[in-house]
């Protein structure tokens, strides 16, 4: 069995997954997180990874940049793979003046700028929110692990480059958190699809501040937000 994206055997995704932008990403949390991990797809150099953690299956695929690129990826998982939860592992720019490098976010809705759920149901302005459990179970591991977490809204923009400074400081104004690429792309999937979706995003710059990460401190705090997302993706939490 194959997709157009993915070429994997039925059963070699676990029903929950992991999906970091990079697959660079995608490689290490496989191969310092879990047990066991082996290669099952990597088309187009996409890398998707199946392991165990304390024994329960689990895998990460990377999503690429962007609201198409994560939309193919996780309608392929939720539709023929039998994924039932992906929550996203990224890094975001911070608009939010409280919030410092490294903190953790969890996009508790996603504005964007994306025409890609406007499109779902013609008409209508859809809210793209995660599942509750999902973020109730991630903010639950954050505290217990001591990692300073932010709840709230993000923003899933089409650009990089090219979102004028008068739109963040709107947004900030507005009680957004911060900026990144996918969030909203995956919540509307996971609701078209009947699956349960989170993001979690480390502040890795601010844009108000200007300030950036290190490489070296980026791949220290990616650990730390996978471990999140794991305690998140494996809970017990209704949706
Ligand atoms: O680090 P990832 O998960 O790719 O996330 C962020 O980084 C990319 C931009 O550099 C976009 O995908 C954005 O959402
Ligand atoms: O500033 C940033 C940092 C990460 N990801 C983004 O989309 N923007």
């Amino acid at each position: 069995m194959s997709t157009p994206h993915i070429a994997a055997a039925p059963g070699d995704f676990a029903p929950v997954v992991l999906m970091p932008g990079d697959p660079r990403r995608a490689r290490l949390i496989a191969q310092r997180l879990f047990d066991e991990p082996r290669l099952v797809t990597d088309v187009r150099n996409i890398e998707g990874w199946t392991g165990t953690v304390a024994g329960r299956p689990v895998s990460v695929l990377a999503s690429g940049m962007g609201c198409p690129s994560i939309t193919i990826y996780a309608t392929e998982l939720f539709r023929f793979y039998g994924v039932r939860r992906i929550v996203r592992v990224g890094t975001a720019g911070g608009l939010a003046p409280r919030l410092q490098l490294g903190d953790v976010v969890v996009g508790s809705a996603a504005h964007t700028d994306s025409s890609i759920n406007t499109t779902r149901i013609p008409g209508v302005h859809f809210a793209a929110a995660p599942s509750y459990g999902l973020l109730s179970a991630a903010v639950a591991a954050a505290r217990a692990a001591g990692v300073p977490v932010h709840v709230g809204p993000i923003f899933s923009s089409d650009h990089f480059y090219g979102v004028g400074s008068d739109v963040f400081s709107a947004l900030a104004r507005h009680g957004t958190l911060a900026v990144e690429m996918e969030a909203a792309a995956l919540y509307g999937v996971a609701a078209a699809e009947g699956g349960e979706a989170l993001t979690t995003a480390t502040i890795t710059d601010h844009l108000e501040r200007g300030e950036s990460m290190t490489p070296a401190e980026r791949e220290e705090c990616f650990q730390r937000m996978s471990r999140i997302a794991l305690a998140a993706v494996l809970s017990d939490s209704p949706s």
